[in-house]
């Protein structure tokens, strides 16, 4: 069995971009209220007690936005500091990440992965909801900031919609050839807004690999990451090319992780809601950490019979929580 050693971590529920694929424009959320979220004390004591003592050890910080959690960069500073920890990460969609790169990294994150569905400023914006107002422009000067910084990998995501980006996938793919860039390509996954999933669906990621293998070749990469996606490479190109396939393919095999919601729940599968604990209530009501850890046990045992199996019918499209709710 796979060692489940990662957390995906959610820091908030909220987000500055409304994607059609997570959280489109006049979807209905009812967002957490502050004293709903773990403060960064129980976190902390979480991690510390519960997760880390159990074999956790890489942590991904995730959202909604991370970067709009009020004290982001302290608690950045504090996790990375854990001696336990081994690996500290966090994806966000970059557009605060001009003003806030420099000091994430002097907190300690040197692993960042940013979603850029777009090089064209009019696609990405119909894509991320603008509200009037174009956002590409930000969100590049986010990953030019990254890079400059010094983060290490550093990757780019791109949920792949039909008939909207995915015209772009050769040209996305080229990024990687003279930047030490990770392009990871996502089949669009029917959490969220699973009305637009009925009608447009995802593109098999074997279908890209063919477009990009056409202009440029492709090879199987040696690099080997530690999540879901097959890294592949454009033979010479400095970054590599990853795919996320879980509507054509299937990686829970080799599935390492358990997500931590902004409000203290935790999912031991993305795509399955079932046998979740609420950690918050349970810390709250002063419940000792040595029983939460046996909880937390518990799961861990069962988790190989609660992970997703339905790959031939891919996801079921009925779940209460959204992407943007869970961290991705
Ligand atoms: N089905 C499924 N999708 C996942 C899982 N982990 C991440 N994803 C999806 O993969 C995409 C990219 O996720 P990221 O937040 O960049 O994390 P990652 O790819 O696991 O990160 P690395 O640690 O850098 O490999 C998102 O759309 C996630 O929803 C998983 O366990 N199951
Ligand atoms: C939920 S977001 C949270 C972090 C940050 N706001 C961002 O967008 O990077 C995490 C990842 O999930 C991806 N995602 C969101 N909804 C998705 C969906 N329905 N199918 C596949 N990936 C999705 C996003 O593109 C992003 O790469
Ligand atoms: S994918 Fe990320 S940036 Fe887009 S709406 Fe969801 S949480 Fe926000
Ligand atoms: S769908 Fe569930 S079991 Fe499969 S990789 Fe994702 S979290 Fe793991």
């Amino acid at each position: 069995m796979n060692p489940v050693d990662y957390l995906r971590i959610s820091l908030i529920d909220r987000c500055n971009f409304r994607c059609q694929y997570c959280m489109p424009e006049g979807s209905e959320l009812d967002y957490l209220l502050r004293e709903q979220l773990l403060t960064d004390e129980e976190l902390l004591t979480l991690l510390q007690e519960v997760f880390i003592p159990v074999g956790f050890t890489k942590f991904r910080l995730t959202g909604g936005e991370p970067l709009l959690r009020p004290g982001v960069v302290d608690l950045v500073s504090a996790i990375a500091s854990l001696p336990q920890t081994q690996d500290l990460s966090l994806t966000t969609n970059g557009f605060l990440l001009p003003k806030m790169a420099q000091d994430l990294y002097d907190a300690g994150l040197r692993r960042i992965n940013i979603s850029l569905d777009s090089l064209v400023a009019e696609t990405f914006d119909q894509i991320i909801g603008n509200r009037g107002r174009s956002r590409w422009q930000e969100v590049w000067a986010g990953i030019q900031a990254a890079h400059r910084v010094g983060f290490d990998p550093l990757k780019l995501n791109v949920v792949v919609i039909p008939d909207v980006n995915e015209q772009e996938v050769v040209d996305l793919a080229a990024l990687t050839i003279d930047r030490q860039w990770h392009i990871r390509f996502i089949e669009f996954m029917p959490i969220g807004n699973a009305d637009m999933f009925n009608t447009r669906g995802w593109v098999p990621s074997e279908e890209l690999r063919q477009r990009i293998r056409d202009v440029y070749g492709l090879t199987e990469s040696k690099v080997r990451g530690n999540g879901p996606a097959d890294v592949f490479q454009i033979p010479g190109a400095k970054g590599t090319l990853g795919f996320i396939s879980q509507m054509s393919e299937c990686f829970c095999d080799r599935c390492n992780r358990m997500r931590l919601s902004a409000d203290g729940w935790l999912r031991p599968c993305l795509l399955n809601e079932t046998n979740q604990i609420d950690l918050k209530t349970a810390l709250r009501a002063g419940i000792a950490p040595e029983q939460l850890r046996e909880q937390v046990r518990q799961l861990l045992a069962i988790k190989p019979e609660i992970n997703f199996k339905q790959r031939d019918s891919g996801a079921t499209g009925a779940y209460t929580r959204t992407m943007s709710q869970i961290g991705g």
